[in-house]
């Protein structure tokens, strides 16, 4: 449904977004992940014909997102939810979208309602919180009804409601066929809301999968009555291992190969776990990032 093809930025000799691919497919929620300065954004302008690429190109439904007659019904954009005018209502501001989108102003209300500002239509947006601009930004994207949104850091000012509110419009969204995008720094949000990560670090894709495949643990937790001597069974091994907090070994291997080489050195194990690596571990590992 979206297809991103090398898509590459360079600003005065400095390359931003660097031969970024990847495709979404209908009926999934992809997280785009990466530290402050990854290239999300410029990916995502970029997408939406905001900022004209380097090389490389996107299609959406087999068109360019700026190529469609009116790409409002294609893909419901969110970049920037502060960029709307103070001085207008909500209601208005949707209004002349509505009018642009050529949909009928009636369904105003109902994205209003959809993304809970129903009481709040009449009032100022200079008055909104940035929560509530999200949530404007969202009942635009959603008003022509289109199969793709493509979201930049959606829950950025939404309180814990808000947050699941918008979990839950995301999700019932890919239930019904469509096809979300988000940017976001949020990962314990990413993690219960995405069916996959796209995570981007110095402008390179560095993950690209399934996120309960990318989380799926490659290491292993193992204790046993003599700590010294299942080190040493496991390095002469070649594993790499590690102490962790708690008292055990952290061992760079699954806990079938690490039982095997404890069972065949002839070191008693009393208990091994696999790993479960969180995604912040893993955000961390392979965006390059040493923002904590
Ligand atoms: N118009 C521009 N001119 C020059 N450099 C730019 C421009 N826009 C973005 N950049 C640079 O490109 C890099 C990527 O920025 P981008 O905003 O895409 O990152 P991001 O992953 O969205 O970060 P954040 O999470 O902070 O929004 C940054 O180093 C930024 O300074």
């Amino acid at each position: 449904m979206l297809s991103v093809r090398g898509l590459t930025k360079v600003y005065s000799g400095r390359t931003v977004v660097d031969n970024v691919s990847f495709d979404l497919q209908p009926g999934t929620v992809t997280a785009f992940l990466g530290p402050n300065g990854a290239g999300k954004s410029t990916t995502l302008r970029m997408i939406t014909g905001l900022t004209p690429p380097t090389r490389g190109g996107s299609q959406i439904a087999g068109k360019a997102f700026r190529d469609w007659p009116n790409p409002a019904h294609i893909a419901g954009v969110l970049l920037d939810a502060t960029a709307v005018h103070p001085g207008r209502t909500g209601g208005s501001h949707l209004r002349n979208a509505a009018l642009l989108m050529g949909v009928p102003t009636g369904r105003v209300d109902e994205v209003l309602g959809q993304v809970g500002l129903g009481d709040a239509g009449g009032k100022k947006i200079g008055q909104y919180s940035l929560g509530m601009r999200q949530r404007l930004g969202l009942a635009h994207a959603l008003m022509a009804n289109p199969p793709v949104l493509m979201l930049d850091e959606p829950i950025n000012g939404l309180d814990p409601v808000g947050i699941r509110a918008v979990r839950e419009l995301l999700r019932g969204h890919a239930a019904r066929g469509g096809t979300v995008l988000l940017s976001s720094h949020v990962l314990s949000e990413v993690d219960q809301t995405a069916d996959r990560i796209v995570m981007i670090g110095n402008g390179r894709i560095v993950a690209d999968g399934p996120i309960r495949e990318l989380l799926s643990s490659h290491r292993s937790l193992v204790r046993g009555p003599d700590m010294a001597a299942l080190a040493g069974a496991l390095q002469r091994a070649g594993i790499r291992i590690q102490p962790s907090p708690d008292g055990q070994i952290l061992a760079d291997a699954p806990s079938q190969v690490v039982s095997d080489i404890a069972f065949k050195a002839g070191v008693q194990v009393h208990g091994i776990t696999d790993h479960q690596q969180n995604l912040e571990e893993l955000f961390f590992r392979l965006s390059g990032s040493n923002h904590r």
